[in-house]
Parts: structure tokens; C-alpha cells; sequence
């Protein structure tokens, strides 16, 4: 317990200290904006410092000027002495209008200052961590809650713009002017400054200790709000799988049980904080009556005048003023420290898949592949591909199938570069794929998966996703080569119909056909097709396998599927069963061997003929015609 409090004490001023560090560059561009505000700071606590003097001129030297003998210590005492008391009167009061001028126009300048250097710095950051969330890689983001991800692109990062300007400039002007009246307090009389600042041990003990437990507590709402965020997105984003399985109330439990977590902590750093300023308030008290308690005395003594007790006085409520909200700031700073160290830990989450040293631009694939040894796992203990091993010659169409969880879908992500071999190596045209640059690899191949991602946007922006500034010419070819052109021209606004988020206005048949020419639209020489034609209806299973034809035409294709008949034509098919490929070779090849394929054959074709209609599918007839509309936009 005790090693764990003095680790979170320890934590938390290197936790500032690390997100400083860390956002130096932005910081540093800010330079004049932040020179500007700083340079009015000062000012600003000048001005503060001079405030309670003309009301001890005028105690001194108009209301009670026999007490003021032990006060020309200071430079002007002799000169103000020669004025009429009514030209000094009236100079006091004008000055005091100057100073309180004077102090809010610099005070003006430090907040505006700091308010845009802390908006400008605060812009670039979360520009900066978006761009490095889409980079990280898959196994990261599979682990990451989006709604976790979300608070803290949006809500962490403007608590960090927030405090910046509410929490560290006050807490840096409070922090300077406090040091300002104990220096001034010392030079005009060191016993009663003594005596105000003997709380201060008392005063820093009590700051420390509640500022960390609010720190910790802070945490925990932190975490609480994100697990919140992440239910509430997983749960609505899928809202059709929700209320089909009747989960609401399940879902309903889990979000209550954070959202209760969350308050119960927001409550509990609100009572830590309140008790820290109360205990602030309370040695304020002490100290003001201390000094007034020794000043007493020493204004009888005549070793101060009652205008400096005055000054004394005035500076402990004006100091401890800020020590009472020293107590706030650093509360929210500690809150800040905990958001600003969650945007640092994706900030400095290195992308496991990223260009290597001396990566190089892919030139225009011919589309050979050839997986030698690869083995892979998404965790260490389990091995999900052992060993795979096989060939592809440009333009084949290689089948991968067997049972599920066997290995297919990740095996194709190889390809793709969405992880990488722990073992082995993938060769495309004779090179390992980690020699390419990561952009260029990808761009050459195109993906059709059974449930198709669409953006919010228009239909023309959604096939243009495949090839970004491609022209209207080529997006109306590539959907009519996806049986798409129809569909969409009898949308209401045609290719600018704008589509609900994940295209959820179109049936599954029309999303996939949009997929196809969006996947068509980039030409690429190699295609993974990761069960398109799944969960279609007869109609639009005709259609969609029509255009996956005319898309893969002497395409080097990955084609998985668990119905056998839409993959018998294929060139190769690999038999994959718990991470290894068992058998591999063309249909009749297996058909021969009489093995798990040819099981699997069987079982199917039987189920077939037991009187289940069987609408046309895709199949790959070698020398097949049905690509027409192929070479109008190459
Ligand atoms: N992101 C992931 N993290 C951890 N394990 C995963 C992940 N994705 C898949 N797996 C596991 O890897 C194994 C292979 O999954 P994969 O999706 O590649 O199989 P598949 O043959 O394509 O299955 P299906 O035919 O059902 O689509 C499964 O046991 C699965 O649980």
C-alpha cells in the first residue's frame, strides 16, 4: 500500500514533466505568442505588489503621519513628506486607478496570449495524434476501445487546452506573486514575515498529499468515462445486432456500472478538492491573526508603521488568495496530467508495421506470390499459420478454403502487410514484401470482404476511396464493370446520393457491388476477395459474382470462400485446417487425392442435390469472355 502511494508521488510531477518534454517542438512555435504572455505576467504582478502602497502612503503620511518616522527606508518617503496632504491625497488616489489600469490590461494580454498559443499548440497535437491513431497497426487498434480511442482525440485533448489557460497561467501568476510579497515582506520586516510564512510547511504537506489522491481518483473517472464512451459506441454502432439479440438491457448494466464508477470518482476528487481549499482557508485565518497578534506590537513599538501592518495584512489576503486556489489548479493540472499522459501513450505507441530502412517504391506488380515458411501468431502463446508455403504465377486465381478459424482471412492480411510473419518471408514479383514502401504495396492490391465498409459521403466519393482523384469518366466505368451503374443512376441524387454511415441506406448486395468498383476503380494487379458473395440473396449474388469476374480478370486473385463450387475453377486451391495447408492443387487434383477436400466436397454436393435450389455462382472459367468493359479505362 505505502510502496504504491510513494510510486503515484513520484509519478506525478515526472508525468508533467514527460508531457512537457514531449510537445517541446510545439511549444517552441509558439515562442512570441507565449513571450507576450509571460512578459504581461510579469507586469501583471508588479501591479499586484504595488496595490495595497497608496493605502499605506495615506495611513502614513496623511491619516497618521506620527507613526511614520521608521518608514524611510523607503527611496520616495522623503519626497512624498514634502507634498501638501491634499496633492498627495490626490496623487494616491489617481494611482490607485493607474495601478488597477495598468494591472488589468496586463492581465488582458497574459490570458489572450496564452489562450491562442494554448489553442494554436492544442490544434496541431490532436491533428498530430489523429494522423497517428490511423497509423498504428492492427493488432493495436484490435486491442483499443474506439470509444476510449475517441475520448481521447476530443475530450482529453481539450482538457489539455483548458487548463493550460484556467489552471497553469494562473497557477504561474499565483506561484510568482507569492514569491514577490514574501521577498517584499522580508525587506520591510523579517519577524512578521517569519510569522507569515511559518504555515507554509503545514500549507505544502496538505497540497501534496490530497493533490495526489485526487490525481488517482481523477484516473479511475478518467477510465471510467472511456470504457463509458466505448460501450456506448460499440453498442450503437451496432444497434441491428442490439436489438436483435435483445441486449439492451445487458448493455444497459455495463453502461451503468462505469457511469456510476465515473460519478463516484468525479464525487470523490470534488470532496478532495473542497477539503484542500478549506484547509487552505484555515491557515490563512491562522496566519492573519499571528501577524496581526506580533504587528500589533510592533506598531506600538514603533518598529513598524500601521501602514506597512496595513501592507502586511493586505498581502496575506492577497497571497493566500492564490495559495486557496493553488489548491484548484493543481487539482486540474493533476486532471490534465492524466489526460495529457493518455495522449502521450498513443503518441509514443510505435506502429508495429511501418516502412523499413531503405524501403523502396514498388514498381507495377506483375502479380507473382510466393509464401516461403511463413508462420504467424496475434499472440505469442498461439500459432495461427505454421510454416505456409506456396506459389502463385501472375493472373492465377488460388482458392483458400477449409473449415472456419482455420486461418484464411489472416493469411490474406499477410498479404496486405496488416501484420507481419513471425517466421518466413512473402515474395511478391521475387522481393519480400517489407522491402516495398507500405503505400505502395497496398495500393496495388484491391480487397472485396463479405461485409463491405462504405464511408458516409456520396456514392461518386465512395468508389473514388479506391483510387483517390480519379475522374467521373473512370467511377462510372468502374460501376458499370460492378453492375452498380443501374442501381445508382435510380438513386434519388444517382452517384451524389449521399450514404448513411457504412452506406446503411443500400442492401448488402448493393454495398458489395459499390465495394467492387471501388476495389475496380484501382486497378491493381493483385485482388483478395474474403467471402463476397456471403449472405446474398439468388438476384444479387448473380449480379455481385458477375462483376467479382469481370474485376478479377487476369488478376492475380485470393479468393476465400466456404462454398466449394464457387471455387472449383480455380487454379489453385490450398485446403487450410488449423493454420497448416493440408492439401493444395486444382480441384480434380484433390478430387483424386481423396482427402479432407474432397470430404468437404462431398458433404456439400450432397447437400445440393438434397433439393437446395443453387442460384448462379461466381466461378472462374478459365478463358471465360465476361469481362467486356475491362479495357475501355486501362
Ligand atoms: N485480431 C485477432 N486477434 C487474435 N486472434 C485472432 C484475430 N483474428 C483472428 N484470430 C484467430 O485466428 C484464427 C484464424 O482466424 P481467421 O479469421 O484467419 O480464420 P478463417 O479461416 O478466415 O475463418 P473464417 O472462415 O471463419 O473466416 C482464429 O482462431 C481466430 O480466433
Amino acid at each position: 500500500m505505502r510502496r504504491s502511494d510513494s510510486k503515484s508521488i513520484r509519478a506525478a510531477l515526472p508525468g508533467l514533466g514527460r508531457i512537457l518534454k514531449h510537445f517541446a517542438p510545439q511549444l517552441r512555435k509558439q515562442k512570441w505568442l507565449l513571450i507576450l504572455s509571460f512578459g504581461s505576467l510579469l507586469a501583471e504582478i508588479v501591479l499586484h505588489l504595488l496595490e495595497p502602497w497608496p493605502l499605506k502612503f495615506i495611513f502614513d503620511y496623511i491619516l497618521l503621519p506620527n507613526a511614520s518616522h521608521k518608514s524611510h527606508h523607503l527611496p520616495i518617503a522623503a519626497a512624498l513628506s514634502q507634498l501638501s496632504p491634499s496633492v498627495l491625497l490626490t496623487s494616491l488616489v489617481a494611482s490607485i486607478v493607474a495601478i488597477a489600469l495598468l494591472g488589468a490590461a496586463a492581465a488582458y494580454f497574459s490570458i489572450v496570449g496564452m489562450a491562442l498559443a494554448a489553442t494554436n499548440m492544442l490544434t496541431e497535437i490532436r491533428t498530430d495524434l489523429y494522423s497517428h491513431l490511423q497509423r498504428l497497426s492492427l493488432a493495436f487498434h484490435n486491442q483499443a476501445k474506439t470509444g476510449d480511442l475517441i475520448t481521447r482525440v476530443t475530450s482529453d485533448i481539450e482538457r489539455l487546452r483548458e487548463v493550460s489557460v484556467m489552471a497553469v497561467l494562473p497557477l504561474l501568476a499565483n506561484s510568482l506573486t507569492l514569491v514577490g510579497m514574501i521577498l517584499v515582506m522580508f525587506w520591510m520586516n523579517w519577524e512578521l514575515a517569519l510569522i507569515a510564512i511559518a504555515i507554509f510547511p503545514w500549507f505544502l504537506f496538505s497540497t501534496v498529499r490530497l493533490t495526489h489522491k485526487i490525481r488517482r481518483v481523477v484516473k479511475m473517472q478518467r477510465q471510467g468515462e472511456g470504457a463509458m464512451a466505448a460501450t456506448a459506441a460499440e453498442s450503437i454502432s451496432a444497434i441491428k445486432v442490439v436489438k436483435a439479440l435483445s441486449l439492451h438491457e445487458m448493455l444497459e448494466r455495463v453502461f451503468f456500472h462505469y457511469n456510476r464508477k465515473s460519478l463516484r470518482a468525479s464525487n470523490k476528487a470534488q470532496q478532495l478538492s473542497a477539503a484542500l481549499e478549506r484547509m487552505v482557508e484555515l491557515l490563512v485565518g491562522v496566519a492573519t491573526a499571528l501577524v496581526l497578534w506580533r504587528g500589533v506590537y510592533l506598531v506600538l513599538a514603533k518598529i513598524v508603521t500601521p501602514g506597512d501592518l496595513l501592507v502586511f495584512v493586505n498581502y496575506l489576503r492577497i497571497a493566500f488568495k492564490p495559495m486557496r486556489q493553488l489548491a484548484k489548479y493543481t487539482g486540474q493540472i493533476a486532471k490534465a496530467t492524466a489526460s495529457g499522459e493518455r495522449v502521450l501513450d498513443i503518441l509514443n505507441t510505435v506502429p508495429d508495421i511501418q516502412d523499413s530502412k531503405g524501403a523502396l517504391e514498388a514498381p507495377p506488380f506483375l502479380g507473382a506470390i510466393r509464401f516461403e515458411n511463413v508462420s504467424f501468431a496475434y499472440n505469442p502463446e498461439q500459432l495461427i499459420l505454421k510454416n505456409i508455403s506456396f506459389e502463385v504465377q501472375p493472373g492465377q486465381q488460388v482458392a483458400l478454403v477449409g473449415p472456419s478459424g482455420g486461418g484464411k482471412s489472416t493469411l490474406v492480411s499477410l498479404l496486405l502487410r496488416l501484420y507481419d510473419p513471425i517466421t518466413g518471408r512473402i515474395l511478391i514479383d521475387g522481393h519480400d514484401l517489407r522491402e516495398y514502401k507500405l503505400q505502395s504495396l497496398r495500393r496495388q492490391i484491391s480487397i472485396v470482404l463479405q461485409d463491405s465498409i462504405l464511408f458516409s459521403g456520396t456514392v461518386q466519393d465512395n468508389i473514388s476511396y479506391g483510387r483517390l482523384g480519379a475522374r467521373f469518366k473512370e467511377i462510372e466505368w468502374a460501376a458499370r464493370l460492378a453492375n452498380a451503374h443501374d442501381f445508382i443512376m435510380a438513386l434519388p441524387q444517382g452517384y451524389a446520393t449521399i450514404l448513411g454511415e457504412r452506406g446503411a441506406n443500400l442492401s448488402g448486395g448493393q454495398r458489395q457491388r459499390i465495394a467492387i468498383a471501388r476495389a475496380a476503380i484501382r486497378h491493381a494487379p493483385i485482388v483478395i476477395l474474403d467471402e463476397p458473395t456471403t449472405g446474398l440473396d439468388n438476384e444479387n449474388e448473380r449480379a455481385v459474382s458477375e462483376a467479382l469476374q469481370r474485376l478479377t480478370y487476369k488478376r492475380t486473385t485470393f479468393l476465400i470462400s466456404h462454398n466449394l463450387k464457387t471455387t472449383q475453377s480455380a487454379d489453385l486451391i490450398l485446403y487450410i485446417e488449423n493454420g497448416q495447408i493440408i492439401e493444395q492443387g486444382t480441384h480434380t487434383e484433390l478430387m483424386r487425392l481423396n482427402g479432407r477436400y474432397a470430404a468437404m466436397y462431398a458433404i456439400q454436393d450432397k447437400s445440393d442435390l438434397s433439393g437446395k435450389a443453387e442460384g448462379r455462382r461466381l466461378s472462374w472459367q478459365k478463358g471465360s469472355d465476361s469481362e467486356p468493359l475491362h479495357s475501355h479505362c486501362e
